[in-house]
């Protein structure tokens, strides 16, 4: 979850989220007020119970509830919320699937549960704000969900930056496609694509997961650009979507670049991602930021000032997840303490968000000073080199770009060479340790932060 929505978000109201019992198909998961519940409730709780099942397909229902002095639960994560595998339990022992859920890297799963990935919700095309930028993508991905495999719309590929909606707009078709019923729908990110190619050549069970696969009506994969650089299975994503689309089936692929700017997909792939129809979702203006705004102050309920949601789309501009965040919190802070909730509120409530935006230093920025200064290569930020030389630095560009900048986790692993979101953590740890052990090494990285930061 954390590295879904972001640090922050995280922080205030996932962090204190306490593991219950495990018992059965349900798990408990338990937070210390009845506010904090109810809100995690309506606001994560499908997600929640999606991830669990995706993790053990046994869990089928998250149970939330509010803590009362004696109940039973597992330790809380260790401190930086992270090393969780540390943690000594409290009062009991987790239960075996509680266990199981923190060294999800062991478990060799079932391809089949893998294939009817839960959507989210939330993401349909009624809660989908259409605005100029994305009035194409919009229309796109309508047609698809209204007649999967029209000709000239397969595969149907959707591209933009980081927080535009791909994602939301893949889950609509889904749930389109679903609500219309008759039709078979897979969908997952092409990180669980590998994860789940590589777990059944373990279990020797290539053949029945290509055979699910290529037995589905319609399938979506979801950040195409993390198969860059991952040869085998890119040759398998090749074989599985040249099959499906000889056979009539429909295919949706998400991306953060265009077929043609996706250098490292091999050339045949790419090809054929082209060839139907490409869909660029533009990044978000003024108008559609603050329609989105309107739509979900709407639908909370809470009263939010025009100037409030004026002053956010023109302060939040990256993207639609930390824009929907901030309101969020506002939001949020106004049930908790039952004030309204004013332009000066706002400065004061989001006054972490809104300094990280003002502040404007660039990931790109950060490489850039980072490896002039050990004077390394550049391309060397985004190389799979392992050379301490190398890597140390890339540490500490990772590190800085997570204090300096508002982008989370995954967004940074992918601007270093397509990383995963735990090396991003591991290197933040990682040159915190150094930082407190090698005086040295600390005054080497404030120094860099200043120059970053002026
Ligand atoms: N036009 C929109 N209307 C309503 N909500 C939106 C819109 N665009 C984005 N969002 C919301 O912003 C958040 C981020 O969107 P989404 O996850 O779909 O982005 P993405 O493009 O897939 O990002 P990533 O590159 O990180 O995969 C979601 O909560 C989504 O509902």
């Amino acid at each position: 979850m954390r590295a879904e929505v972001g640090d922050v978000e995280y922080r205030t109201w996932l962090q204190q989220i306490v593991l219950g019992p495990v018992d059965g198909d349900e798990v408990t998961l338990m937070l210390p007020t009845r506010f904090l519940r109810d809100w995690v409730r309506s606001q994560y709780g499908d997600r929640l119970s999606a991830l669990w099942n995706q993790e053990i397909p046994a869990i089928r229902r998250v149970e939330l509830q509010v803590m009362r002095p004696g109940d039973v639960v597992a330790a809380p994560p260790a401190a930086d919320g992270e090393g969780g595998a540390s943690a000594a339990p409290a009062e009991v022992t987790p239960a075996p699937a509680a266990r199981a859920a923190s060294a999800p890297s062991d478990r060799v799963s079932d391809t089949r549960s893998d294939l009817v990935a839960p959507l989210d919700q939330r993401f349909t095309f009624d809660t989908f704000v259409v605005g100029k930028p994305n009035e194409f993508a919009y229309a796109c991905a309508r047609r698809v969900a209204e007649k999967p495999s029209s000709v000239g719309f397969n595969p149907l590929f959707l591209y933009g930056g980081v927080g535009l909606g791909k994602t939301h707009l893949m889950h609509s078709i889904g749930a389109e496609l679903i609500r219309r019923g008759g039709i078979s729908v897979a969908y997952m990110s092409a990180e669980k694509f590998m994860y789940r190619f590589i777990a059944a050549i373990r279990s020797q069970s290539t053949v029945e997961f290509k055979d699910h696969l290529r037995s589905v009506d319609v399938l979506m994969i979801d950040d195409l650009q993390f198969l860059i650089g991952k040869d085998n299975t890119q040759e398998e994503f090749f074989h599985t979507f040249n099959a499906l689309v000889d056979a009539g089936r429909q295919i949706v692929v998400s991306a953060d670049k265009s077929p043609s700017d996706l250098s490292g997909l091999e050339d045949r792939l790419r090809t054929r991602l082209g060839c139907g129809m490409v869909a660029d979702i533009h990044a978000t203006t003024f108008e559609l930021r603050i329609s989105i705004l309107e739509a979900k102050a709407t639908a909370s309920g809470v009263v939010v000032p025009g100037k409030v949601l004026e002053f956010l789309a023109h302060k939040i501009t990256t993207n639609v997840r930390e824009l929907e965040g901030a309101l969020n919190r506002l939001i949020a802070h106004a049930n908790l303490f039952g004030r309204p909730i004013t332009l000066e509120s706002t400065q004061d409530v989001l006054h972490d968000i809104l300094k990280a935006h003002d502040r404007r230093v660039t990931i790109e920025e950060i490489q850039r000073k980072v490896s002039e200064h050990w004077n390394i290569r550049l391309t060397d930020m985004s190389s799979a080199r392992r050379a301490r030389a190398v890597a140390r630095p890339r540490q500490v560009a990772m590190y800085l770009a997570k204090q300096l900048t508002s982008r989370s986790l995954p967004e940074i692993g992918r601007k270093f060479g397509n990383r995963d979101h735990t090396t991003v953590m591991h290197a933040v740890s990682r040159v915190q340790e150094l930082m407190e052990r090698d005086t040295a090494f600390a005054e080497d990285v404030e120094l860099l932060r200043r120059m970053l930061e002026s």
